[in-house]
């Protein structure tokens, strides 16, 4: 029988009511599971529970986090067959990605998943994301970091939060899902990633001084031009459609420049969750290239940040992180 750990860092799914709001309650979480009997059916693989300490609204997640989680993924990777992470759905997307990059060579399945109604309550999502992301944990064909959410798994670094109260939240626009839960789970074997080679590598993050700047009509440049040449050393800058930016870029050009002279690697996203930056398909996107910002393809912005937090962390200097945020790592991009 599989032996599945379930690591439960926080989110809506163990909510309880408060009087400033839902909030996650230490302790408790466990007598909630134990009173679904479908959790210990026969047909459902073993489990344990790890309640991390604190539990977290996911909005509050930061680097530590994600190196707790990790860690506790590498130092239990022999004794489980798969990993089911709990996690509020508002930093989801992002945590998905980061564990994508900070587990390398992962041949086990890490299955992301949380709810949008409390466990406790009536309408609750979180019983059935729960069961079947436990199902997805155990089976053999899944050697990747994951998302399980209202009926699609999806691959972890390509998802985005895609609604604040439905119950499929969660998208990857780019990206098919890697099975989808009707009456039976069906698998897409060309969308999962094959069985990696090597031993499992933990990478953590250190907490680097990354930024998210997204564009609008009439932005001012000059504005953020110290943080940009003097504080960040990685850049996501969320352009119009395939990578456009406004104005002739007599603005931003010079700021960029500075900006990667100084070591500051800026990657080009779009605001449109679906489809991929062309730099250069037209002229207001074309001087991005020449100033030295590379271009993030169809990648999240999650994904970006990610791969920023884990690229730096790894050391690289700048021409290096360059090179490889263009490069796709783990699934997280089309070249
Ligand atoms: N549905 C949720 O889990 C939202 C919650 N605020 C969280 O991200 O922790």
């Amino acid at each position: 029988m599989k032996n599945i750990l379930i690591i439960y860092t926080g989110g809506t799914i163990g909510m309880v009511r408060t009087p400033n709001g839902y909030a996650p309650q230490s302790g408790y979480f466990l007598s909630e599971l134990e009173a679904i009997p479908a959790l210990r059916s026969p047909e459902m693989p073993r489990w344990e529970l790890h309640e991390m300490s604190p539990l977290l609204d996911s909005s509050n997640m930061t680097v530590k986090e994600w190196n707790e989680v990790a860690q506790l993924i590498y130092d239990n990777y022999g004794a489980y067959d798969g990993f089911v992470v709990l996690h509020g759905t508002d930093t989801m997307a992002y945590t998905a990605s980061a564990l994508s990059f900070m587990l390398e060579n992962l041949a086990k399945p890490v299955v992301l998943t949380g709810s949008q109604i409390p466990l406790c309550e009536v309408r609750s999502d979180g019983a059935d994301n729960l069961i079947t992301s436990l199902l997805i944990a155990a089976d053999d064909r899944v050697h990747e970091v994951c998302l399980y959410f209202g009926g699609n798994l999806m691959r972890g670094n390509r998802t985005t939060k895609y609604s604040a109260d439905g119950l499929a939240a969660f998208h990857s626009p780019n990206f098919p899902p890697l099975a989808e839960a009707g009456i039976t789970i069906r698998y897409n074997p060309t969308a999962l990633r094959p069985e990696p080679e090597g031993d499992l590598r933990l990478q953590l993050m250190e907490n680097v001084p990354i930024g998210v700047i997204k564009v609008f009509p009439g932005i001012q440049f000059s504005l953020f031009e110290q943080i940009m040449t003097e504080k960040l050393r990685g850049i996501v800058i969320e352009t119009f459609g395939a990578g456009n930016i406004p104005g002739d870029g007599s603005a931003l050009l010079p700021i960029i420049r500075r900006a990667f002279e100084n070591g500051t690697v800026l990657t080009v996203c779009s605001q449109c969750p679906q489809g991929a930056v062309s730099l250069g398909a037209y002229e207001a996107s074309s001087s991005l290239k020449g100033a030295g910002a590379v271009s993030g393809l169809d990648m999240t912005t999650e994904a970006a940040v990610a791969k920023l937090y884990y690229l730096f962390s790894c050391g690289y200097d700048k021409d290096t992180v360059k090179q490889m945020m263009g490069c796709d790592l783990r699934g997280e991009m089309t070249v």
